[in-house]
């Protein structure tokens, strides 16, 4: 997977170069292309911003820089016919689900648009972007760390980067229940002890118990979770939870 992203602080996506997506950048399953917007910006202050048109507080992220910047971008697979998916996480997106995760994890090359400011003129969003995302329902300063949110969701799905390819499989939301609690040595810390059934052996038992708990879980934090489970049920005529 191919992954662009333009930024005017390319340095806030340095965690790029650490940990998960540091190690499959460096096994060559992600190939990763910081761009600085201000290099594509056609006047000699670089300027990237302007005041918004009817008024109002702060700065809009000016058409030019970013025409500029992803027409040089989308050129890159002129010539193999190839066509980059431009996501823009933005706070009206839709919201970032396990799910989209997936969707993305089966693009071949992602442009990540990754505006600051009040946000990016309409007029590049409605010719430019496939896909706006809102990470989530609480207001970031930038799109930066949306980015490294999504890039870091979908790189865990690329085969070869999770060792343990069930851990993907066996994620929170993937079966669209949360995760039941985990345990590790020892087996008493403190007053607390680890729940006998995962001691036991027992891989019938332990899976009950697991999926008890998870169910558990999702009625008690995400009772939305559920709902959907049971309306997906409904639709295909299956049981419930
Ligand atoms: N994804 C996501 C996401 C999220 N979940 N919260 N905030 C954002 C996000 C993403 C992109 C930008 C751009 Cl460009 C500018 N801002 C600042 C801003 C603040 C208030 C109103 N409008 C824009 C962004 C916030």
């Amino acid at each position: 997977m191919r992954v662009d992203i333009v930024t005017i602080f390319p340095d806030y996506l340095s965690p790029l170069e650490l940990s998960l997506v540091g190690r499959a950048r460096a096994r060559g399953i992600l190939d990763v292309h910081l761009h600085d917007l201000r290099q594509w910006a056609d006047d000699v202050h670089r300027s990237v911003d302007d005041a918004p048109y009817g008024g109002g507080p702060g700065m809009v992220m000016r058409p030019q820089p970013w025409w500029a910047a992803l027409t040089e971008i989308r050129a890159l697979g002129a010539a193999d016919g190839r066509r980059p998916r431009i996501v823009v996480p933005t706070p009206v997106g839709r919201p970032f689900t396990q799910a989209y995760a997936a969707d993305l994890a089966d693009v071949p090359w992602l442009v990540f648009c990754c505006g600051r400011y009040e946000g990016i003129d309409a007029r590049v969003i409605d010719e430019w972007a496939d896909d706006e995302i809102s990470i989530g329902d609480y207001v970031l300063a930038g799109g930066e760390v949306a980015t490294l949110v999504i890039l870091e969701a979908v790189t865990r799905l690329l085969p070869g980067v999770v060792g343990n390819a069930e851990s993907v499989t066996d994620d929170s939301f993937t079966d669209g229940l949360l995760e039941a609690p985990v345990y590790t040595r020892p087996a008493v810390w403190g007053d607390r002890e680890v729940p006998a059934v995962l001691r036991s052996g027992d891989h019938a038992a332990i899976g009950r118990w697991r999926r008890a708990e998870a169910l558990r879980r999702t009625a008690q934090r995400r009772p939305d979770l559920l709902a959907r489970q049971d309306q997906a049920a409904a639709d295909d005529g299956s049981g419930g939870a």
